[in-house]
């Protein structure tokens, strides 16, 4: 059997960290690809359309709706996030581990359509350590900051209904756990599928 694929979700609140860990995985692991979201927010600091995100207008958006085009799309902090359905089949039909950085009700509408998706968590350490990450990184106006706070405790309480939680403490263990998470679910397959069916031959058993 061919390598399927894996697809993992990851959501978080605002400021826990989730963009900078799937940025530190996909720098290590060159076998797992982002997905490129539609948003209807303005770009923020150095984010170009076509890499963050693809960032449209809200006609654009509707219209995306209209035509059926994303898998899944939801309303966060106030502005309109989708995940095409062009950013992940191509690559899921060839194979590809695909990671989704989404907010948790999308990732509730993924679950439901892609049933053995990986389903991710990271939460921060404390409320403290949360207002200060989104104040260091400086890029969110302080309404925009409150916002993100005030919907966080409701995101946080979906943890419990993903496979794995993360606490986005220390960088690097936080790290550490997200690339177990993806080497387990990739050696399922390898060892079970291949290699492990590979070495029974050999040995004849
Ligand atoms: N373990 C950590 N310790 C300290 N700072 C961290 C840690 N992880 C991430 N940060 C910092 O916290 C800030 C928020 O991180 P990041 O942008 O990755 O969050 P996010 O969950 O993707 O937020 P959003 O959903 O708003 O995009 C960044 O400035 C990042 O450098
Ligand atoms: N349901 C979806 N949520 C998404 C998608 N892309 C991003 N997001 C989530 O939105 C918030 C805010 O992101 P930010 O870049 O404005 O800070 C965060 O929780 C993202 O994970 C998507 O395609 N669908």
């Amino acid at each position: 059997m061919d390598y399927p694929g894996n697809l993992f979700v990851v959501a978080a609140p605002s400021g826990a960290g989730k963009s900078s860990l799937v940025k530190a995985l996909l720098e290590l692991d060159s076998h797992v690809q982002p997905s490129v979201s539609h948003t209807t927010r303005p770009p923020r600091g150095q984010e170009k359309h076509g890499r963050e995100y693809f960032f449209v207008s809200e006609p654009e958006f509707d219209q995306m709706v209209l035509a059926d085009a994303f898998v899944e799309w939801a309303h966060v902090h106030g502005r309109r996030y989708g995940t095409s359905k062009k950013a992940i089949e191509d690559r899921i039909a060839h194979g590809a581990d695909v990671i989704l950085e989404i907010d948790w009700q999308g990732a509730l509408q993924i679950k439901r359509i892609f049933t053995n998706a990986v389903m991710i968590f990271i939460l921060p350490p404390s409320w403290d350590e949360l207002r200060s990450r989104l104040e260091r990184r400086g890029e969110d106006a302080p309404e925009v900051i409150e916002t993100r706070l005030r919907n966080a405790a409701a995101e946080m309480s979906q943890c419990k209904e993903f496979d794995f939680v993360i606490i986005n403490e220390l960088f690097e263990r936080a790290l550490f756990d997200l690339k177990a998470i993806v080497h387990s679910q990739r050696l399922k397959y390898v060892s079970q599928k291949r290699l492990r069916a590979d070495t029974f031959k050999a040995l004849g058993i």
